[in-house]
């Protein structure tokens, strides 16, 4: 059995962080393991209330399930601080863990801050260098290239590049926030080529933890062996059934729908 690990917040209302994440392991059939960030109060209209945990506690979940368990890869997705993040890295370090997918969260679909502002510098610093793929959205390229706008698929072209240049193996820029296309294109750069993951815009408010998905499913992929332009094909293809059936649950915006290929009889190669 193939093992992926998440290192990320709690999401109460169970359409992002940790929760979509193992759900998504599950669905890509392998054995998910976790280490808990944060945990948020949170449902489909907001985030009610943010709880890091100590630096303690982080560290004993991420020694419990390596020393024993181990893993084929690593998802990070909220991790709140510089400290939480110096502390990741240096586990991620010391494990010896090379297959680490880097989702660059920093704030919820409704606004609420998840990365403390001053732990970008940290973020880029320290952890993006370990990363085999980072996967921002078009405004945490933006923070990350220090406040850039990214409005065209020539400029997300740009700016992968220049975050590949910050040290990751991989960067995909994820086009979910580009203006109102009619396609939603993915850009990855991976040092040598560009590849785009295209797919037509569904027209639905259901997006709740489509980020956390779509990195969750490539860290599953590149886990069980796919190279990377493969792994992010697959995570394309799983996200878009996921969002083309997202749920209407709660009363604002709703999660994915993480068995959607499953259910639907649509195959992901
Ligand atoms: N309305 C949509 N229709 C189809 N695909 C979408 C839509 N919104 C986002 N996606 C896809 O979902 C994934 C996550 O993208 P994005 O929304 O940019 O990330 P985040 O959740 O981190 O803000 C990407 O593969 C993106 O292309
Ligand atoms: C605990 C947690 N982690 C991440 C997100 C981002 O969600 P999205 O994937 O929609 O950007 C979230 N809302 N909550």
């Amino acid at each position: 059995m193939y093992k992926a690990m998440t290192i990320a917040g709690s999401d109460s209302g169970g359409g992002a962080g940790i929760q979509a994440d193992l759900k998504t392991f599950q669905e890509r059939n392998v054995f998910g393991t976790s280490a808990i960030t944060a945990l948020t109060a949170q449902n489909t209209l907001g985030v009610q209330g943010v709880y890091p945990q100590s630096l303690e506690c982080v560290e004993a979940q991420v020694d419990a399930v390596l020393s024993d368990i181990g893993t084929d890869a690593v998802k990070t997705g909220m991790l709140f601080s510089a400290s939480l993040i110096r502390l990741v890295a240096n586990k991620l370090d010391e494990y010896q863990v090379n297959n680490l997918v880097i989702d660059p969260v920093m704030i919820a679909k409704g606004g609420a801050p998840l990365l403390q502002e001053e732990a970008v510098v940290e973020l880029r610093e320290t952890l993006l260098p370990l990363g085999k793929v980072v996967t921002p959205n078009l405004p945490e390229a933006g923070k990350i290239l220090d406040g850039r706008k990214i409005e065209t698929i020539e400029e997300m072209e740009q700016a992968a590049k220049d975050i590949q240049a910050m040290g990751p193996e991989a960067v995909v820029i994820k086009g979910g926030h580009l203006g109102s296309e009619e396609r939603s294109v993915d850009v990855l750069y991976d040092g040598e080529r560009f590849f785009h993951y295209d797919s037509e815009r569904i027209s639905t408010k259901h997006t709740h933890g489509t980020g956390c998905t779509f990195s969750a499913c490539i860290a599953a992929e590149l886990a069980k062996g796919k190279n990377i332009p493969e792994a992010v094909k697959i995570a394309k293809y799983y996200i878009t059934a996921a969002i083309r059936y997202s749920l209407n649950v709660g009363n604002g915006i709703g999660p994915t729908n993480h068995s959607a290929y499953r259910l639907h009889s649509l195959s992901v190669k």
